[in-house]
């Protein structure tokens, strides 16, 4: 395979792919992908329509059957479309069978077309088809899997604009500025008796900062656009019957967990997602953390220390109406040993302090608490009259975008390859100025260049790996 003049030894060729495109389990209707030069081939023989003998016209619904060629036996009634290439999502031959959306109906109707000849699809494979074939880029193959995960209407945004190639095309606007450089330098390097003059310092600095700049933009809004794709694992984290369960319902506006007036009502995490302005918030209700010799309760609670182990954000949970106790004084110690502490000055493992049942008689020591944590929000809440939940989701807000709100522009880089990539592309230019003004040869100049200007085009997909490819579009679903 090769991509704009790279040549890809991925193990597979052009043979013919199918998959089932829409989910598992129940739905009105279900898909079934074909893609590849003999799909027209492959599916005909099996649907059996009006005019038989001809190809119905291209990117057309035909109504008919699929008939199983062997027994002929009738597997379902059936819309297909053949759409003839390029104009296609793969730009190979596609055919898709709209089948009723039954686990078993679109089971049989694939066996039918595996039987014929095609392969069962990797996942991903058509949309690396689709950029092995050059009707995407790398950034906007990605962008599909985002877009089909989006989990907020922000996430999906900005993932609907990924994939119509805005990233791609401020990325391709700074390799172009970069390429401008290189031209003239090694122009002036191979050429130097003609009439090629030497570039000077003074002409290519500006062109040089204006990639650099370019380059920043971009990464100036990473850390906000992966915030918003990956979202922020929030674990609920207190002694029993504090209202952690409460809080987590109140959070996601539904009756998710069970809320009892018996401490240990939790003996298992619950997670759910909920939408804080378009961030997802990944919240993990725990299990109360006491001493207990109950072992069910034992291991519910080693699943809430590796809740709070593994989160961005604790929300830690008092009641407000009850002095603090020694549980809860262990459980602020287990937390600053994890490093939510008060010297880890990263943004990134925050506490918040939730003074909870603030609708009751407050008897919490809450200078102690900020002894402790200085830094974190302190926020009174109370789940049954709803006091203080706006001002708890305002303090997760502004601690997960503290330092990262720093775009509005509408086109964010989401995901954590693309901010690496970018920061060595910068590195690379960073080196290329710092050269350039000590007055270096140019051709060291011109290996920097070059080097930020390969860097961003593993984000694009002109200089990625085979290796990479692979891993990317093996995170993808099956049939997309
Ligand atoms: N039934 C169905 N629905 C679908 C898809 C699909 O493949 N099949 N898609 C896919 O996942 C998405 C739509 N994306 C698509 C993108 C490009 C082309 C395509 O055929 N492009 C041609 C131009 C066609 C034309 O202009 O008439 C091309 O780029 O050459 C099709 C679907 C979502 N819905
Ligand atoms: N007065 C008052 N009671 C509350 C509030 N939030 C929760 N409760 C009550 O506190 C009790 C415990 O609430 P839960 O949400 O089950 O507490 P929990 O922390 O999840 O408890 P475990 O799962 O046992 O660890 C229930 O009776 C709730 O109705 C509140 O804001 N004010
Ligand atoms: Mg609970």
């Amino acid at each position: 395979m090769t991509y704009r003049g790279i040549r890809y030894n991925l193990a597979m060729q052009n043979d013919t792919i199918a998959a089932i495109a829409t989910p598992q389990g129940v739905g009105g209707i279900g898909v079934i992908r074909v893609s590849g030069s003999d799909a027209f081939a492959l599916v005909s023989p099996l649907f059996r329509r009006r005019a038989n003998d001809q190809i119905p016209p291209s990117h057309q619904l035909t109504y008919g059957h699929i008939i199983d060629p062997q027994s002929q036996e009738l597997l379902d009634e059936v819309l297909v479309a053949f759409m003839r290439a390029p104009h296609t999502y793969t730009r190979e031959d596609v055919v898709e069978i709209q089948g009723h959306g039954g686990p078993l109906v679109l089971k049989r109707l694939l066996r039918a077309v595996l039987a014929q000849g095609a392969r069962m699809a990797n996942p991903g494979e058509f949309t690396l088809r689709a950029f092995l074939n050059g009707r995407l880029d790398l950034a906007q193959a990605e962008s599909v899997m985002d877009l089909i995960e989006s989990q907020t209407e922000v996430g999906r945004r900005l993932a609907v604009q990924q994939l119509q190639g805005q990233l791609s095309s401020q990325l391709q606007e700074a390799r172009h500025t970069i390429l401008g450089v290189v031209a003239r330098i090694e122009a002036s390097i191979d050429f130097p008796e003609d009439d090629v003059p030497t570039p000077t310092v003074a002409e290519l600095v500006p062109i040089v900062s204006l990639a650099q700049r370019q380059i920043a933009q971009l990464l100036a809004g990473s850390e906000q656009g992966r915030l918003y794709r990956q979202g922020l694992r929030t674990a609920i984290i207190g002694r029993p019957n504090v209202g952690k369960s409460s809080l987590l319902n109140a959070l996601l506006r539904t009756e998710r967990a069970i809320v009892t007036s018996v401490a240990g009502t939790t003996r298992d995490t619950v997670e759910e997602v909920a939408n804080l302005r378009g961030i997802p918030l990944h919240l993990i209700d725990t299990a109360g953390i006491t001493p207990t010799d109950d072992p069910v309760e034992q291991i519910g609670i080693q699943r809430s220390r590796a809740a709070a182990e593994s989160a961005d954000v604790i929300l830690l949970v008092f009641d407000g109406a009850t002095p603090l106790t020694v549980q809860d004084r262990q459980i602020m110690d287990e937390l600053q040993a994890l490093g939510f502490g008060a010297r880890e000055k990263s943004s990134s493992r925050s506490v918040v302090l939730v003074l909870n049942k603030a609708d009751c008689q407050q008897r919490v020591e809450t200078g102690e608490l900020q002894e402790i944590w200085p830094d974190a929000p302190l926020v009174a809440t109370s789940t049954l009259s709803g006091q203080g939940l706006a001002d708890l989701e305002e303090a997760i807000v502004e601690l997960a975008l503290s330092g990262k709100l720093q775009s509005n522009e509408n086109v964010l880089v989401t995901s954590a390859r693309h901010q690496d990539a970018l920061r060595r592309a910068a590195e690379h230019i960073d080196a290329a100025i710092a050269s350039l003004q000590k007055n270096l040869p140019l051709d060291f100049v011109s290996i920097d260049l070059r080097a930020g200007y390969d860097v961003l085009g593993e984000v694009t997909g002109e200089t990625a790996s085979d290796d990479l490819l692979d891993k990317i579009f093996h995170e993808f679903c099956i049939g997309k």
